[in-house]
């Protein structure tokens, strides 16, 4: 089935809920964390930070939205890649990364790996922009978490 419009559900369901996109998170920064690039980006890097990534994946797929009650939402995960600087060289090497990781997380399903790769770029994106900026800027109010279904972003 390739029709977007003949999907139902969540695409927090269709991944399998928060165990897989805990399982993808991991997959994902052992990568990262062995990729000369990256590694030195993560130098702060701790395994609490794995499963930040699930939550927020969980609410951006349309799951429940514990980014926004627990972890301070859009605004804190914008004001997390502040002052990065991360170089669009790094942000090709996370899709690289992340691309591999939802293969092997991810199988089976084309529709859903086109939808969750088109988040990432999507998303890498803004933080390779938001990073550009010093730590500590003022970001305004972001709005609410952003959603991404079946036809992309809501
Ligand atoms: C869709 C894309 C992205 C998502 C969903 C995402 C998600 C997150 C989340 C949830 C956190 C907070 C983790 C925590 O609270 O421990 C975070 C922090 C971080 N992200 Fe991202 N990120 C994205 C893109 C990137 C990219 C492209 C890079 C660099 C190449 C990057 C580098 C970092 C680093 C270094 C931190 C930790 C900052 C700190 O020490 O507090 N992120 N990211």
């Amino acid at each position: 089935m390739t029709d977007p419009s003949e999907r139902t559900g969540t695409l927090y369901e269709a991944v399998g809920g928060t165990e897989t996109l805990r399982r993808l998170s991991n997959t994902f920064y052992d990568a990262v964390l062995a990729d000369p690039l990256l590694a030195p980006v993560f130098a702060g890097f701790t395994t609490t930070h794995i499963e930040h990534v699930a939550v927020w994946l969980a609410e951006i797929f349309d799951g429940p939205a514990r980014f926004t009650g627990e972890l301070g939402g859009h605004q804190s995960l914008l004001r997390a890649h502040l002052g990065l600087r991360i170089t669009e060289e790094q942000r090709l090497r996370w899709m690289e990364l992340m691309t591999a990781a939802v293969d092997k997380e991810l199988p089976g399903d084309e529709l859903l790996r086109r939808r969750v790769l088109e988040y990432f770029a999507w998303g890498t994106k803004i933080a390779r922009d938001v990073s550009a900026e010093p730590p500590g800027t003022d970001l305004g109010d972001p709005g609410p978490t952003p959603r991404w279904g079946w036809e992309g972003l809501r």
